[in-house]
């Protein structure tokens, strides 16, 4: 848990480190993610036009409290297995892509920017291998419905290179010159890997996050995501970050949260190589 200060300080360290582009809060219920509370009065404090900051939506309320904020595009979370999606959200798998739809639209007549992904893409913690026919339908489904761009992700982290780089390269195809941005668990160590093989796929959005924070409370076993710092050195330069700079938040940020995850380039960076 962070409180709001710590979650703006963190936002505002990503962006001196060269970071433009943040998913910056989440407008779900504060019973159901706690870590998530106060989602209006984080964005609030943040510099607009600083850096284009997107909240996260899981249904049309969580929408309604967006649009009520300066986000600058709003991302909703659709699911391709029921099981984890009535776990997650409180929707089966058509139940969230229609949401989907109907949220797209209303950003749309607000003028706001939205996008959407399709989260389970790879596997289920509940019901295995997602079909990947599934996953290209929806994303169709969600490119003809207006999404600005088409996020996958692989939420627990199961995922293998070959799998990544194939899905990746179908959805690309499906959705016609629409950007597709990749989202990845590091479960079992495969993040970089992955981010590469989606790359080759012909993503243009890599997500990652500083110390590789993060996780899913409701997809047992999903651990955190793949670390901004150990993407940005695989990347050799080809972002604009300054890696030592999100080296140092990430270890701020395990000192706030009380924990001693490392990423590999937090690890590197305390041993003497
Ligand atoms: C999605 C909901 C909100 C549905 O919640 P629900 O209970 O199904 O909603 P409801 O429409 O039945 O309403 C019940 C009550 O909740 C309220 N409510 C309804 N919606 C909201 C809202 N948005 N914000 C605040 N309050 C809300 C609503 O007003 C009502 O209040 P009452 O009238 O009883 O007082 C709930 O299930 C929830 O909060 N789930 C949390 C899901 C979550 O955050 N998961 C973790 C990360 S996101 C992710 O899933 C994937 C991602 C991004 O990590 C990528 C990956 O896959 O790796």
């Amino acid at each position: 848990m962070l409180d709001v200060e710590t979650r703006v300080e963190l936002i505002e360290r990503a962006i001196r480190a060269g970071a433009r582009r943040l998913e910056v809060a989440s407008f779900v219920r504060a019973d159901a993610v706690p870590q998530m509370a106060g989602a209006e009065t984080v964005i609030a404090a943040l510099r607009p036009g600083a850096a284009r900051y997107i909240g996260l939506v899981l249904n049309k309320r969580g929408a309604l409290r967006a649009l009520e904020t300066q986000v600058d595009e709003i991302g909703f979370v659709c699911v391709a297995s029921d099981s984890f999606g009535m776990r997650n959200q409180r929707q089966t798998g058509d139940q969230s892509l229609a949401n989907a739809c109907d949220v797209l639209d209303l950003a749309r007549r607000e003028g706001r920017d939205a996008h959407a992904m399709v989260a389970v893409a790879w596997g289920c913690p509940f019901e295995g291998p997602t079909p990947p026919d599934r996953v290209v339908d929806m994303a169709r489904a969600l490119a003809d419905a207006g999404s600005l761009e088409i996020g996958l992700a692989d939420t627990i982290g199961i995922a293998r290179p070959g799998e990544v780089e194939s899905l990746t390269r179908r959805v690309v195809e499906a959705v016609g010159g629409l950007p597709v941005r990749v989202h990845l668990h590091d479960t079992r160590g495969m993040g970089v890997a992955n981010a590469l093989a989606a790359v080759r796929g012909g993503a243009t959005v890599i997500d990652a996050a500083i110390g590789g924070t993060g996780g899913c409370p409701f997809a047992p076993g999903a651990a955190g995501n793949l670390a901004t710092e150990d993407f940005a050195y695989a990347m050799n330069g080809g972002l604009d970050l300054d890696i030592d700079s999100v080296i140092d938040t990430a270890k701020w940020l395990n000192h706030a949260l009380s924990r001693d995850r490392m990423s590999a380039m937090v690890r590197a960076s305390t041993s003497a190589c």
